[in-house]
């Protein structure tokens, strides 16, 4: 099984537009889970735009799934998350002001910290995931930092996917297989949409997880959010 990690940042990008408390993120991420969706994932950026800090710490006693946290680890997340102690942490490599995440990490480069921040968020308990490219060399640097399993930045393939579908997805089972022979679970996520998963899902092999936020949130504005959530999960099925 394919999980399917809802991304709930845009639902605090709407709350926060008014100040108040509505939509309600605690209410939709518990929604979200009965709806049928495997996990909830956050990503608290440092100018706190969408999710707040606080609303982290809200969400962690009500996710009966798995809760997924993804950002850059300043010195503030690692705080925030090693307190909070979600099922898997997803290091992002955005400078503090990225509109949305748009590249993965460089490994090597940034072998030593990566393998110092994966070790102590598992000496925690939290499974970890480093948000990369295709690039298999640099998925087998991933692999040498310990970590347990890589994300995949799919954005060039919903790019591609339009018009052109198969030079869209062969880099990613690639990428995929080179992962899962190093020894790493494979995730997926950005841009991923009801258009292009299932092609995704039926060509790569190894998924463990798809993470998915704007285009479903989108999607839920026209269909709900229950049937938007279940259109989504029978692409993965
Ligand atoms: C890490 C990643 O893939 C991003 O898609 C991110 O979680 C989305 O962040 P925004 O919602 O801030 O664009
Ligand atoms: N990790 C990707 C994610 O959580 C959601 O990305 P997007 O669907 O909002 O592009």
């Amino acid at each position: 099984m394919i999980n399917l990690s809802v991304n709930i940042n845009k639902i605090a990008t709407l709350r926060n537009a008014r100040g108040g408390n509505v939509p309600n993120v605690e209410n939709v991420a518990v929604d979200c889970e009965r709806f049928g969706a495997n996990g909830i994932t956050v990503h608290p950026r440092p100018d706190e735009r969408h999710i707040r800090r606080a609303d982290v710490y809200a969400l962690r006693p009500l996710i009966r799934t798995e809760f997924n946290i993804e950002g850059y680890p300043t010195a503030d997340f690692m705080t925030l998350v090693l307190q909070v102690k979600p099922t898997q942490v997803t290091l992002v490599p955005d400078a503090p002001d990225a509109l949305t995440s748009t590249a993965g990490w460089e490994v090597a480069p940034n072998m030593e910290f990566l393998t110092g921040i994966v070790t102590r968020l598992q000496d925690a308990g939290i499974r970890t995931s480093i948000f990369v490219s295709t690039d298999v060399e640099n998925i087998r640097q991933a692999a040498k930092t310990g970590t347990d399993r890589v994300e995949l930045y799919t954005e060039p393939y919903a790019q591609l996917y339009p018009t052109d579908p198969e030079r869209a997805v062969a880099p990613f089972v690639t990428a995929a297989e080179a992962a899962h022979n190093a020894g790493l679970g494979v995730n997926a996520g950005h841009d991923l949409s009801l258009e292009n998963l299932k092609y995704f899902k039926d060509h790569v092999h190894h998924l463990l997880e798809v993470s998915i936020g704007h285009q479903l949130i989108s999607d839920a504005l026209y269909l709900g959010l229950e049937q938007t959530i279940k259109a989504y999960k029978e692409c993965l099925k």
